[in-house]
């Protein structure tokens, strides 16, 4: 481990070479009020993430171990804090570009001036909202984008009120139906939700199944996720030849077969979602992709029809929200419409199998505890994603992993070879 002096000049190194960048870039200096860090070009961002994991590291060390731990005791409080301003809307009680008084802001919001005011003073310690003048609130950053970006609003929504709140019954799941029980429906989740799966939940409860569609559009598009490094997780000139298609399973409302379609000329898509999602995806899919990508019903644990297969299976971000016993039988659900050579392609978070410390390689083990937590589902390293191919068939052969530079996810690659 590097003293602190050594990591601090470290720091100063990364922070002069972003700095360069963002004035090459045109961009001011970053601040609280005004992000300029994320209006630079992605081939700049592993930048950022290198000083980011130093910042990062240099800061634990200070906390020391004693603070550092009891940081990640008290960050309940974070989340409680953030929870009431979503669910009572504070940020958006707030001009973009104005000012509001904490009696504007409870009245607006419907929460008492008293509470009005903890919560916002506890956020600044957030950065999040200030105080210019005394009494009289302005967004920061991060406030505006609550007020202003639904997509987050609603990423954040899912986290607060649909699966932060579920975990808390985790170990009692594990308790009641064992550690390695698997079914969705008994999960954290659907203790938490009267014995319902999330999708069950979707399925039944519309507004939650908005913030969920929300949160998922999100996260698609959101540069920091980088779902959409899959155009580089395969080589897709070798599948777009006249008349091959693909078959999206799970694909929801198509934003990936989207990309994919304009990434090809030749190839066309038929997405295979449940059936609320089939009719949702049908009327938002736009115009200029209805020759290419259609929407078909299919229950992803069912068996495949024979007639008329497809070159290749996408399977972009489901396996994840299933236990090794399920993600099996959605393979083997495959195999009627598999010919010899027929690509299976696994789009997911593929885990290291070595230690990470790094704040950057963070987001896939909290994603693997988000899926415990929602369906007793599991993020997996390659090995694992081979052993759940193995209990599926031994037909099935992973010809490898590629991961897109800097990217979260990766694709594993599949071929059936009968
Ligand atoms: C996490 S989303 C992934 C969506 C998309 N593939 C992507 O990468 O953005 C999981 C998808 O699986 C679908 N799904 C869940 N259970 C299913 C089932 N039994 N049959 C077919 N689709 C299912 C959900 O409706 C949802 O669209």
């Amino acid at each position: 481990m590097s003293s602190l002096v050594a990591l601090a000049e470290e720091l100063l190194a990364q922070a002069k070479e972003v700095e360069q960048l963002l004035e090459q870039n045109n961009l001011p200096p970053t601040s609280f009020d005004k992000d300029t860090l994320e209006l630079l070009p992605d081939s700049a961002q592993k930048l950022r993430w290198d000083l980011l994991d130093t910042s990062h590291t240099i800061t634990q060390l200070l906390r020391g171990a004693r603070l550092s731990g009891l940081d990640i005791a008290f960050g309940w409080t974070d989340q409680l804090i953030l929870r009431i301003i979503w669910r009572y809307r504070l940020a958006s009680a707030i001009p973009l570009d104005g000012t509001a008084t904490y009696d504007e802001i409870s009245a607006t919001s419907g929460l008492g001036r008293s509470l009005v005011t903890r919560t916002i003073r506890s956020a600044m310690t957030l950065n999040i909202f200030d105080e210019p003048e005394p009494g009289h609130i302005c967004h920061t950053a991060i406030s505006r984008l609550l007020a202003a970006d639904d997509g987050y609003y609603s990423a954040i929504g899912l986290q607060l009120e649909d699966i932060g709140p579920a975990s808390l019954k985790l170990i009692e799941a594990w308790q009641k139906f064992g550690d390695d029980a698997g079914e969705p429906d008994q999960s954290a989740f659907s203790l938490q939700n009267g014995g319902r799966s999330l999708f069950k939940v979707l399925a039944e409860e519309p507004e939650r199944a908005n913030r969920f569609d929300g949160a998922m559009k999100y996260c698609v598009e959101d540069k920091d996720f980088n779902f959409f490094d899959i155009i580089n997780g395969f080589d897709w000139s070798t599948l777009d030849r006249p008349g091959a298609r693909l078959v999206d399973l799970g694909g929801g409302y198509g934003q990936i077969s989207q990309a994919l379609a304009k990434k090809t000329q030749n190839l066309s898509f038929t997405i295979h979602d449940l059936p609320h999602v089939v009719e949702k995806g049908r009327k938002l899919l736009p115009a200029e992709f209805s020759e290419r990508i259609s929407f078909q019903e299919q229950n992803f644990m069912e068996p495949q029809q024979s007639e008329n297969p497809p070159d290749a299976y996408l399977i972009s971000r489901c396996l994840h929200n299933w236990s090794d016993h399920h993600s099996a039988i959605i393979l083997r659900a495959l195999i009627p419409a598999l010919r010899k050579g027929s690509k299976i392609l696994i789009w997911d978070s593929v885990l290291e199998d070595r230690p990470i410390k790094k704040l950057s390689g963070k987001f896939n083990f909290q994603q693997d505890f988000i899926m415990a937590t929602i369906s007793n589902g599991k993020d997996r390293s390659a090995e694992e994603f081979r052993r759940v191919l193995e209990l599926s068939d031994p037909r099935f052969t992973m010809e490898g992993v590629r991961r897109p530079e800097g990217c979260k996810l990766a694709m594993v690659e599949v071929t059936w070879n009968p």
